[in-house]
């Protein structure tokens, strides 16, 4: 069927349609438009008439757009069903980062309101945008160093660069997010009567004298050294914890996060694990820092995403250590990770870090005793789903590396081009 139209000199509206759909897009050529897509005939009062078939031309095209968006549908993760009583409404500070986006997961997929607040200095919208348009997720680009007004019941509060290189960038701001941003969090639990947990950390036991560490160690920090703006940070922001406890009955949890790794762990994130297992994958020298002798233990990060919602949900407001005991020096951990890449990488030795904790261990009776959480994935399991990630990403960096198209040749009017 035609559509029929008489043009007037306002009326040719339609026909710069035409010609810049003929202009810019040429392909694919069954949609092409011609002279013959239209039916002209002079009426006898002589205005131009004009039959178009631009109907029988476009509905195909509009057929091909509502296939497209039937496979835009988005598809969710499962997500369970939570009566109104048991459906928490959840602020993730952080929660696009590493360890964020693996706590929105499991608090989305057990079927809860979650809404993630992240300023993107790490955190990526990648890590979470699975969850992007379901009606239980909100995200929210936002600095918790700024006060924030939402109605929420928990918060999880995440939100700092937990990564050495990273903290240590702009040690101002790590303070600030740590100080300030904490504050504000405290300030949102107590006016909307929420409970926050805050993500701690092994480094508040700074260079520890006792080993392995437990909860009531006070810890060994340089509270002037490099490292000090993430450690006191922490430091000071459990102390705001218990001080809003105790003053203003804010309900708190305060977890001590030891090393842990996983996927979405970021490619520059330049802590030991993702460094380790990149250079290994791509067959360059793995770089120790020191001897090798200092040591550390891993957790692998859905045990610690389990440990913390089961310690939000205890009743213990005392600081819990969430860690794998299982420890290793340095350099037994390279020689891991380059045997289970199959790695002939060499083993280089770099300059010690400065205040480099030399031995760390979690302590984590409370925990098991508390909370009847203690971590299950085996280091050797964890890493080989670390590498693969790792390997993906690689994979995804190459195959998507911008490599611009050489322009062609252009041809000046009248002259001939002579290669
Ligand atoms: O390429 C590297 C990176 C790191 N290292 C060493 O490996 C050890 C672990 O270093 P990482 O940077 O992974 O992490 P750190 O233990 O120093 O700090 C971490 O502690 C616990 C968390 O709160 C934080 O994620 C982080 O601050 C250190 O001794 C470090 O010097 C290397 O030998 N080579």
């Amino acid at each position: 069927m035609g559509i029929e139209s008489t043009l007037t000199p306002t009326s040719f509206f339609p026909l710069a349609v035409v010609v810049f759909f003929k202009k810019d897009y040429e392909e694919p050529k069954d949609f092409l438009l011609s002279d013959d897509s239209f039916n002209w005939s002079m009426q006898e009062n002589g205005e131009l008439k004009i039959e178009s078939k631009i109907e029988e031309i476009v509905e195909p095209l509009r057929e091909k757009i509502r296939d497209l968006e039937k496979s835009f549908t988005q598809k969710y993760p499962p997500v369970k069903f939570l009566s109104e009583k048991d459906r928490k409404r959840i602020l993730i500070t952080g929660g696009a980062g590493f360890v964020g986006s693996h706590l929105t997961d499991k608090l989305m997929m057990d079927g809860h309101e979650v809404t993630v607040v992240d300023n993107f200095f790490t955190g990526r919208k990648r890590n979470v945008e699975h969850w992007i348009g379901h009606e239980n997720f909100e995200l929210i680009n936002h600095d918790v160093v700024e006060p924030l007004y939402i109605e929420v019941d928990q918060i999880y509060h995440l939100a700092s660069p937990a990564s050495p290189p990273n903290y240590m960038y702009n040690p101002i701001k790590t303070l600030k997010t740590n100080a300030i941003g904490t504050l504000n969090m405290l300030g949102l639990a107590k006016r909307v009567g929420a409970r926050l947990l805050l993500a701690s950390t092994s480094e508040v036991y700074g260079d520890p004298e006792v080993h392995p560490q437990s909860e009531d160690y006070w810890g060994h920090v340089n509270p002037i050294g490099p490292r000090a703006c993430y450690d006191e940070g922490k430091r000071v922001a459990e102390t705001m914890c218990y001080a809003y406890m105790k003053q203003e009955g804010v309900e708190v949890r305060v977890a001590r996060i030891f090393n842990t790794f996983g996927p979405r762990m970021h490619m520059n994130d330049g802590r030991v694990v993702s460094n380790f297992i990149l250079q290994a994958l791509q067959g360059e020298p793995l770089t120790v820092y020191g001897s090798g002798s200092q040591t550390r233990a891993f957790q692998y990060v859905s045990d610690l995403v389990n440990g913390l919602v089961a310690l939000m949900n205890s009743n213990v407001s005392s600081p819990v250590n969430l860690g794998n005991p299982e420890e290793h020096t340095i350099l037994e951990f390279a020689q891991l990770i380059k045997n289970l890449v199959g790695s002939g990488s060499e083993i280089q030795f770099l300059s010690e870090a400065q205040d480099d904790p030399q031995k760390r261990k979690p302590d984590i009776r409370k925990a098991k005793m508390m909370l009847a959480w203690e971590p299950v994935v085996p280091l050797e399991e964890g890493l080989n789903k670390a590498i693969h990630y790792f390997r993906k990403e690689l994979e995804y960096q190459a195959n998507n590396q911008y490599i611009p198209k050489p322009k062609p040749a252009r041809i000046k009017k009248g002259r001939t081009r002579h290669n």
